[in-house]
């Protein structure tokens, strides 16, 4: 049976002084062990949603769940739970704390109160993990944006957290930088970490993901393996959100005559063959 690690229910979130809803009675599950992508219009709710996983904001109403339980908001539940919930945020600035490379990875360690021997020694594995270690003693504001951005992840990493959200980790950076990220993420799910992702690179999603929740003015309208979700062809029109190219050009770039070509073409698609 499917587990869930985190799990939104009938939630409402409203920005002080917004007069929209940012969430409107969102229900959603995140399932253990998955890839999955966030997508939606620009100000559906995606980020906010991601910033009440780790409880950063509370819902005005409605429950968050980590593994069954509601989130208790007091300090050190938090502080437990942002150790589980790793989030990396969209701008990396954000999220670097420190002067060096290696103080900015060790600094969610230092507040754990762990062990210097052990923070050491987590320190350097990450550094070696994200390759990052010829950059240890570098200043993070002389990084390159790929590199802060391989650096915000393993500040989060190195916490050792179930579930990473990123919010838009692609964004701004050029093609070889997003493989390497998505390199990055493979290996972090295949250490057992469930991922979610926000994301407008449909593309990516369809490479990536292996489950895709799309949302809508501040609520899910769609769930799905991203072969299914992808073929709501009509709705993902109406929502503007488009599709990856693959499908434009394969699949519905051919017309009716097409049929059996048209059939070859989908199973291809569905079987996610054409990458
Ligand atoms: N700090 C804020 N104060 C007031 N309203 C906000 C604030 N942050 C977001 N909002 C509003 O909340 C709604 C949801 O925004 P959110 O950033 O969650 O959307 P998003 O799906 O992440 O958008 P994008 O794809 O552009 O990043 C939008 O209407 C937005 O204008």
């Amino acid at each position: 049976m499917q587990e869930y690690l985190l799990e939104f229910e009938q939630v409402y979130y409203t920005y002080s002084g917004a007069q929209q809803l940012a969430l409107n009675n969102l229900t959603l599950k995140i399932p253990l062990g998955k890839r999955c992508a966030l997508i939606g219009q620009n100000g559906c709710g995606k980020t906010t949603l991601l910033l009440l996983a780790n409880g950063l904001y509370k819902p005005n109403s409605g429950i968050v769940r980590w593994r069954g339980e509601p989130l208790n908001y007091n300090r050190n539940y938090l502080s437990q739970l942002r150790q589980k919930v790793g989030l990396v945020f969209q701008d990396p600035e954000q999220q670097l704390v420190a002067s060096t490379v290696e103080e900015d990875i060790s600094y969610g360690l230092c507040n754990l109160g762990l062990p210097v021997s052990e923070i050491k020694d987590r320190v350097e594995q990450a550094l070696v993990e994200f390759g990052l270690t010829t950059l240890a003693e570098r200043p993070v504001h002389h990084l390159s944006l790929g590199q802060k951005k391989r650096v915000s992840i393993a500040d989060v990493m190195v916490l050792q957290p179930e579930l990473l959200v990123l919010d838009e980790p692609t964004a701004y950076l050029d093609v070889k930088h997003t493989r390497n990220l998505i390199a990055t993420l493979k290996k972090i799910h295949q250490n057992g970490t469930t991922l979610v992702m926000a994301t407008h690179d449909l593309d990516l999603v369809y490479r990536w993901a292996d489950w895709v929740f799309v949302m809508h003015e501040g609520r899910l309208v769609l769930e799905g393996q991203p072969q299914d979700v992808f073929l709501q062809h009509d709705l993902l029109l109406e929502l503007e959100l488009g599709i990856p190219l693959i499908y434009e050009i394969l699949y519905y770039g051919l017309s009716s005559e097409d049929e059996s070509v048209k059939q070859r073409v989908q199973n291809k698609i569905l079987n996610r063959t054409i990458i």
